[in-house]
């Protein structure tokens, strides 16, 4: 008898709907865990229907499939003298539960419905599942009569149970249930649960990736036990990537882990462990053990089976090219990286997966579309790596889109050529410079590329309105209005867009292949939240891989690229100043760049974007966290900018219920579709908030004020007193925070490039309020204790500017 029991531990690119590839992939992880002797098979939340059903989830049709796909998975030959479970819809008395539901060759053993359900981000759970609630709890779930007769089972209890097995005890936690303050791990390997696992569906969002895994070691650190996470990867039919990095974690230590970005369709991670590691990890914790001999025990269902066995007894280590072990060193992806390898995967399985036969691309040299081409070419460079590994799903893939049974890529160039094919479009607005650009950029990737000019078509539409109404607009260099300029510089971007998809639709009839191209869209998040985009030019298109990715990160990305895939012509493209060529030259210059027609800075979007979504700030929150974090600025500039982004943002913001199905990578996207819900149709002056902005400005300006002059006279070699309201109060000084790992980018960052300390401590919502602002970037910085409350007792803006004065920067300059 032996202690040791080995498990597999599946990561699936499944697809919402796909009963069948669903089937076959959960199918093919377990022949792979059986060839390797494991005893346990688990895999990811809701792998049988796909996580991204949605209202689908509402259709009886959906539930009566998943008990179909459940019996087949039961039957097959590779699941025998296994433990296995798998992720499931459920109804139970007419409600629906997101479930695990575990059997063991003929018989259905447990279903454990998701106690704790995620509704942030795009996850809207509760829409169509109800938590369970009855803790430590089952009741009878009564089979489909289907299953009950094909099973000669009736019942299956449902509930907050656990498993026991003649050797250990095994229970579950699903997905969000771990990310919760009350997570049910605790509770259960307090009651001597000693192997958890946690099927998820838990996507990918920049910076993200380290956040579950620390979760997993933290969960088997303190509360000892083995810790089993299977997720979901790749585009499920959704603008979410699921996020791989599967793992196996044993008292605190990762023992095993999946990849996180990866082509392949199914990978099972695979680890072995002592159960007596665990007894002896848990029996030295001495206040565990305390608190555990208090725990209530969980209902326990008998399964007369032992999961260990002797290690001598396994085949050898595996052949299998989809297993993975062990974890060795957890590396994260820059997010340089993530950007490189994410959307690439998510594009993969779009491509794929919509039955298209490659991309299309208006590529005009800038920075967007740049990226967009490059992500393509990284999405090449991954598929030739897995067909060089022996993947055949990839090839088989990629011989099917390309019409070609035979097809092997000789190199990610040559199957570039073949996959993306991008135009640049001139006007007489164009210059030479950009032309240039996307003509060497498409060269260095390699893609099919076409330089065409649409002036005859824009003439001919402008034909067709002064016909009709007998008027010629002109742009602002010949006179014309704002008005006729800008309608000008829209006809010319809609007419692109317009190009692009019959371009798109006859591109592969005119290589004698059959199918047609998807369009690609690259307009940015910053842009889209400004309102910087005309509605229905390029930036709609079928698909935007970079949608929801900030210029800041995009120009990281690009950077990473030129140097990782040797785009030389990328460092032309990241130093040319953002323009949209859309107005005539003047003496030959640009006269028109983004951040000039914008009113803003890229870096200035991407931090007021930051404060409006995840800071979750409106016009005067904002106001304040800039205007405290200074940097030297006027605050009555600073309230301008507010005021300036709020009112573009009011205006503007119908164009985002139409935003491009885009690769979700930020949590402060403004898609109005799926992510960030919002009106359509604001009041654009914002009269109340701009108000609010306007009272806290007065003794901020006067405070500004004092301080220029004080700047000056300092200057002058005077040394003056500081102002009263400015004095550090003694002891209450802490050193500056290094920089915060919070994911800011503090070198573009406008207004909070500099960490600050403040010298005084604030009481009630104000004080808590200001705390945060003070800090800026999420980190308090915050002298502790000693302080008296504010003076102000006029209410909460008087509060504000009496903390505000005392608030200085790292060298004891109040801000
Ligand atoms: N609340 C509302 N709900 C629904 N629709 C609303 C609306 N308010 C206006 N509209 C409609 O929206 C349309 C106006 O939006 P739109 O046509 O986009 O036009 P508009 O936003 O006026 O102009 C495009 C913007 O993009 C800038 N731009 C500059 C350079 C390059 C590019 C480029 O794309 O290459 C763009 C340009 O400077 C300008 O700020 C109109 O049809 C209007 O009736
Ligand atoms: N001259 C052009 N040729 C081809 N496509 C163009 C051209 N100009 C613009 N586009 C397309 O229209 C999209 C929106 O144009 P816009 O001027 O707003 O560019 P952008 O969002 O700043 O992107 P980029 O950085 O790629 O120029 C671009 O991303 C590109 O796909
Ligand atoms: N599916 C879920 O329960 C998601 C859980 C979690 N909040 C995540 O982002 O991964």
């Amino acid at each position: 008898m032996g202690h040791t029991v080995r498990v597999a531990v599946a990561t699936l690119n499944q697809w919402a709907m796909d009963f069948q590839g669903n089937l076959e992939r959960i199918l093919r992880s377990i022949e792979i865990a059986a060839a390797n002797g494991a005893t346990y098979r688990t895999g990811p939340e809701l792998e049988v229907s796909g996580y991204s059903c949605e209202d689908h989830f509402h259709e009886p049709d959906t539930y009566l499939h998943c008990w179909e796909v459940l019996l087949e998975l039961m039957r097959a030959p590779a699941a025998q003298n296994m433990l296995i479970d798998v992720g499931m819809p459920v109804q139970h008395r007419n409600v629906a539960y997101n479930c695990r539901v575990a059997f063991y060759n003929a018989s259905i053993v447990l279903v454990r419905p998701k106690m704790i359900m995620c509704d942030d981000g795009n996850y809207r759970e509760t829409r169509w599942f109800s938590p369970w609630t009855k803790e430590r709890q089952t009741e009878e779930l009564q089979l489909p009569r289907f299953v009950a007769l094909a099973l000669a089972q009736e019942t299956v209890p449902i509930g907050d149970a656990v498993i026991a097995t003649r050797d250990t005890c095994l229970g579950y936690e699903i997905c969000e249930e771990l990310w919760n303050p009350r997570s049910k791990h605790i509770d259960m390997s307090l009651a001597g649960v000693e192997i958890i696992v946690n099927g998820s569906g838990s996507y990918m969002q920049l910076r993200k990736a380290h956040i579950t895994t620390d979760l997993i070691r933290n969960a088997s650190y303190k509360a000892g036990g083995a810790y089993l996470f299977a997720n979901l990867r790749g585009c499920d039919g959704q603008r979410v990537y699921f996020n791989g990095c599967s793992a196996v974690a044993l008292n605190g230590q990762l023992v095993a882990r999946g990849r996180q970005f990866a082509l392949g369709e199914v990978e099972v991670t695979l680890a072995a462990f002592d159960l007596q590691d665990i007894r002896a990890y848990r029996g030295a914790l001495r206040s565990r053990s305390s608190l555990a001999a208090s725990t209530p025990t969980y209902p326990r269902i008998q399964l007369p089976i032992e999961l260990a066995g002797p290690a001598a007894s396994w085949p050898p280590p595996p052949a299998e090219p989809h297993a993975t072990s062990p974890a060795g060193d957890w590396e994260y992806h820059r997010p340089e990286e993530e950007i490189a390898l994410g959307p690439a995967c998510w594009l993969w399985d779009y491509l794929r997966r919509s039955g298209q036969g490659g991309f299309f691309l208006p590529l005009s040299g800038g920075v967007d579309s740049s990226s967009t081409a490059i992500i393509v070419h990284s999405m090449c460079r991954l598929v030739v790596e897995a067909v060089a590994a022996g993947d055949c799903q990839v090839r088989d893939d990629c011989r099917k889109i390309l019409a070609d049974p035979a097809y092997v890529p000789s190199g990610a160039g040559d199957l570039c050529g073949r996959l993306l094919f991008t135009c640049y479009m001139g006007t007489e607005n164009s210059s030479r410079e950009t032309r240039a650009r996307a003509a060497a950029l498409a060269d260095q990737i390699r893609s099919h590329h076409l330089s065409i000019g649409i002036d005859s078509a824009v003439a001919a539409l402008l034909a067709v309105f002064r016909l009709a109404t007998g008027q010629t607009p002109r742009f602002r260099a010949d006179g014309g209005c704002p008005r006729q300029n800008l309608a000008l510089q829209n006809i010319q971007a809609r007419t692109r867009m317009v190009l692009a998809y019959l371009f798109a639709q006859l591109m592969l009839w005119v290589h004698g292949r059959p199918g047609g191209l998807l369009v690609l869209g690259s307009a940015n998040v910053d842009e889209a939240l400004r309102g910087y985009m005309t509605k229905y030019d390029c930036s709609s298109a079928d698909v935007n891989p970079i949608g929801g990715i900030s210029k800041v990160d995009l120009r990281r990305f690009l950077a990473y690229a030129q140097r990782e895939f040797s785009l030389p012509i990328v460092a032309e493209i990241v130093q040319a100043p953002p323009t949209a060529e859309l107005e005539p030259l003047v003496d030959g210059a640009l006269a028109q760049t983004d951040e000039q027609d914008m009113g803003l800075t890229y870096a200035e979007l991407s931090e007021f974007g930051r404060l409006r979504k995840q800071a979750f700030c409106g016009p005067f929150s904002m106001f304040c966290k800039l205007a405290a974090a200074g940097g030297g600025r006027d605050p009555a500039e600073v309230a301008d900018k507010v005021k300036h982004f709020f009112r573009c943002y009011a205006i503007n913001r119908h164009k985002m219920t139409v935003l491009t199905p885009s690769y979700h990578a930020e949590s402060y996207s403004p898609d109005d579709n799926r992510f960030d819900h919002r009106p359509f149709l604001y009041r654009a002056n914002w009269t109340w908030q701009f108000r609010a902005i306007d009272a806290e400005l007065e003794p901020l300006t006067r405070h500004y004020q004092q301080q220029q002059q004080q700047q000056q006279q300092q200057q002058q070699g005077q040394q003056t007193p500081p102002p009263c309201d400015s004095e550090p109060a003694s002891g209450n000084d802490e050193p500056a925070p290094a920089q915060p790992a919070t994911g800011l980018d503090h070198s573009a960052a406008p207004f909070f490039s500099r960490p600050l300390t403040t010298t005084t401590t604030m009481s009630g919502a104000a004080s808590a309020h200001h705390l945060y602002l003070a800090a800026g970037d999420g980190q308090l910085t915050v002298a502790g204790g000693g302080l008296t409350k504010s003076q102000s007792s006029g209410g909460y803006s008087r509060m504000h500017s009496s903390v505000m004065g005392k608030i200085k920067d790292r060298t004891g300059v109040p801000v």
